[in-house]
């Protein structure tokens, strides 16, 4: 468990996304478009007592290849926010793009593919299938896509994040700390835009946290990914260049958001 991350040697190795869709200007001197532009984003749930205003009014535009801390008070809207982001959630107010696509317009189906092409997501609890070994947990998404090279791809991914030698491993058989690296890997596999992290340690001793967070960073930087990690851990929010605060479903601080949004280049239209 505390061997040191090897590099990837499969002969699939991990690859970042396309040309042109993680990070680069498109032009001489051009910003690149914001791969996330939310702008008034509201996400209001229905209870017994009543509507229950989770989000209310969240703006926050993010570069490709920024990685964002994501703190603020237990209940704020951070695991929301994240879940709007990654198309689990749909917004009931306001606009919201990633990558491109306008999540409140997408059906079902139109989702379930923008969640395969574009973001990995990581949890505090590691969603493993227990009848799956390892290999077969980080293949399963690509082989759902009729990828032919799920298998080649997901070793590398395994051998990425240093549990090439656990390929044939359940999920039992691994410890909490491999666990998570295996799901970290499955996040991976599909050379995501967006990865998605929520409180990945919580479950982990704090050295394995600190392991997984050091591969979560080195992925990240490999694969020119952006990365949202939502965390209580100030320390952790640290290792992120910007830092959002949410407070009652709202962004109160950004220390970033000002660069990340000329960084961005034009503001979000209004809806
Ligand atoms: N489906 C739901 N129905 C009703 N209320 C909900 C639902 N989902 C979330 N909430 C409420 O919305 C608020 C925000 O929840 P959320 O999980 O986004 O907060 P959080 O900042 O991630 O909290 P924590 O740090 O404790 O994980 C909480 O008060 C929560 O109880």
């Amino acid at each position: 468990m505390d061997a040191p991350v090897p590099e990837s040697r499969s002969a699939a190795p991990l690859r970042p996304p396309p040309a042109g869709a993680a990070a680069g200007p498109s032009g001489p001197g051009a910003a690149p478009p914001p791969l996330v532009e939310a702008a008034g984003l509201a996400f209001t749930v229905p209870t017994a007592s009543g509507p229950v205003n989770i989000l209310r009014g969240v703006d926050l535009r993010i570069a490709p290849g920024e990685a964002v801390g994501i703190v603020g008070p237990s209940g704020s809207g951070k695991t929301s926010l994240l879940m709007l982001l990654a198309g689990l959630e749909r917004p009931t107010g306001g606009r919201l793009r990633v990558a491109g696509h306008d999540l409140a317009a997408m059906d079902e189906d139109a989702l379930a593919r923008f969640r395969r092409d574009h973001v990995g997501i990581v949890f505090q609890a590691f969603h493993l299938i227990p009848t799956m070994t390892a290999l077969e947990n980080v293949a399963v998404p690509l082989e759902f896509a009729g990828r032919r090279d799920a298998f080649a791809r997901a070793e590398a991914a395994l051998a990425a994040v240093g549990l090439g030698h656990r390929l044939g491993h359940y999920p039992g058989q691994l410890s909490g700390g491999e666990q998570q690296r295996v799901a970290l890997a499955r996040a991976v596999v599909a050379g995501p835009r967006l990865l998605l992290a929520d409180e990945p340690t919580g479950n982990l001793d704090r050295a394995t946290g600190a392991q997984v967070m050091a591969l979560l960073f080195d992925l990240r930087a490999r694969l020119g990914t952006t990365l949202l990690l939502v965390t209580h851990d100030p320390a952790l929010a640290a290792c992120c260049a910007r830092r959002v605060h949410m407070e009652d479903g709202r962004i109160v601080a950004d220390d970033g958001g000002d660069a990340a949004a000329s960084a961005a280049g034009a503001a979000v239209p209004a809806a």
